[in-house]
């Protein structure tokens, strides 16, 4: 049976034209004027666009003494509602557990997923056993990236000598490196500080970590990510400090790549100052959110180019989870969700404010990450062959958002009240129906795991220059004798 997105705008990164699209097995077969023969689905008004990619999640993730409340069911289903047709999660192996027995631990959780997903894998510990599964996840298990968490101590963070190791290895696999950049050493001194000074509510979170402790960690990376000849994929990046090492860094020819978070676009510094706790412990996130002067610099980044992806980061806890904080910030879960929110958000503060363009939506929620993860054009397009994973976008369609109607299971919304215009008319995963006109029909276990090869040209294209001009000993004929 064939569907036909009808009278619709096509929308991509690099284009924009009036055309139908016609589906089939889940696939993209045809576009082009007045297609006909199938089930009609009415674009008249609408942006068809390839179905928005969040490379950022935390589903049902061990952290913290608990788990993360959204699951793969509900995260991936918040994500459609929202126009998000595919999430790429962090496999987390514990200390001395093989990667490869992490990554099966968390396919484990996918069951129930309703859109498509992918992984990242973390390095949490370093050893040969390491070195060696590394090999095997990306050859073998379609992943090609690898997280590390500079913040964390004593949990999930690596030190330089662990990370330059790893990233030697991502370098030679043709993969690609991802951290967390934030100093962990110095925010463990810092949150031991406030404690000792009687600071122990949700705003001192946001003081434990200032926006110089990103901005290090960032350019610390950057330096190591260089000189072990791998390009670099900075996460949540929330800060001036960290885009500008970023920026620099481009600038001088290194491949490194940005991803600023919706939230930390559109929410700011003075949600911690509420006198309500719940209010500003169900904000706190690492790195936390910033003021407006940053704000503004990731905006600049998302159109200047020197930021490349939107994410969310999704890791979403309950009221009474973060309730585990009452007395000490430090024990307050880390995380926030979004999965919903993010296209609306996005849209309503960019595209309808002129901060980027329709084009450049698409680029920063779907289809860059889908070339930066080498899983393009099969995601992240509108082309015959792609998936069908499409969002067709009504930039007309409003509405308040709001914990009483998300499809997340926590109890609240960080952007509870805001008003959106631009939202899903429907949504299409693989071909499936998944939103129509703000109906939800998922279909648990219909998402798939997505294989991503490795070496990317990109992420050769460093270490092969460095081989090329590496230091060479040099061949002398006239060594003095020694001992006369
Ligand atoms: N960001 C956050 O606060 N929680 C999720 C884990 C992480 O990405 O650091
Ligand atoms: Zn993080
Ligand atoms: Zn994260």
């Amino acid at each position: 049976m064939s569907t036909i997105i009808k009278n619709g705008t096509i929308v991509t990164a690099d284009l924009t034209y009036k055309a139908d699209v016609k589906i089939e097995g889940g696939k993209i077969v045809e576009i082009g004027q007045n297609l006909s023969g199938g089930k009609e689905l009415d674009a008249t008004g609408c942006y068809v666009m390839p179905g928005g990619i969040d490379p950022h999640t935390h589903l049902e993730m061990p952290f913290m003494g608990t788990y993360s409340a959204d699951d793969f069911e509900s995260g991936t289903r918040a994500g459609l509602a929202g126009g998000t047709t595919m999430v790429v999660d962090f496999a987390l192996p514990s200390p001395g557990q093989s990667l490869v027995d992490a990554l099966g631990m968390w396919h484990n959780k996918t069951s129930r997923a309703t859109a498509d997903f992918s992984f990242h894998m973390a390095v949490t510990w370093w050893g040969e056993q390491v070195f060696n599964d590394m090999a095997t996840i990306v050859n073998e298990k379609g992943i090609n990236s690898f997280k590390h968490f500079m913040a964390y101590k004593g949990a999930l963070m690596v030190d330089d000598d662990e990370m330059f190791s790893s990233f030697q290895r991502v370098g030679e696999l043709g993969a690609l490196a991802m951290v967390h950049a934030e100093n962990g050493d110095v925010v463990a001194q810092m949150q031991a500080k406030l404690l000792a000074e009687g600071n122990n509510g949700p705003e001192a979170h946001a003081y434990s970590r200032p926006a110089e402790v990103e901005g290090e960690a960032t350019n610390r990376a950057i330096m190591i990510a260089d000189m072990a000849g791998v390009p670099l994929y900075v996460v949540h990046t929330s800060c001036e400090q960290a885009h500008e090492a970023i920026r620099r860094a481009r600038a001088k020819g290194m491949r490194v790549y940005g991803e600023p978070l919706i939230q930390h676009l559109t929410l700011d510094e003075s949600e911690y100052s509420n006198p309500d706790w719940d209010h500003a412990a169900r904000r706190v996130m690492s790195p936390p959110f910033r003021n407006k002067t940053h704000q503004d610099s990731l905006w600049a980044g998302l159109s200047s180019g020197s930021l490349q992806v939107v994410a969310t980061d999704h890791c979403a806890f309950t009221s009474e989870q973060k309730r585990f904080g009452i007395g000490d910030f430090t024990k307050i879960p880390n995380g926030t969700g979004g999965l919903e929110d993010r296209m609306p958000m996005l849209w309503t503060h960019g595209v309808n404010t002129g901060r980027i363009t329709m084009n450049e939506f698409v680029a920063v929620t779907s289809t860059n990450i889908a070339k930066i993860l080498n899983m393009y054009p099969k995601k992240g397009a509108i082309l015959v062959g792609a998936d069908a994973d499409i969002v067709v976008w009504d930039p007309a369609k409003k509405k308040t958002i709001s914990a009483a109607s998300q499809q997340s299971s926590i109890d609240y919304n960080v952007f509870e009240g805001k008003e959106v215009t631009g939202l899903p008319r429907f949504t299409l995963t693989r071909g499936h129906l998944a939103i129509n006109d703000g109906k939800v029909d998922t279909r648990e276990g219909h998402g798939e795991f997505v294989k991503r090869p490795p070496v990317t040209p990109a992420n050769k294209a460093l270490s092969t220059w460095k081989e090329i001009t590496a230091p060479r000993k040099v061949q002398r004929t006239g060594i003095p004798a020694t001992g006369v």
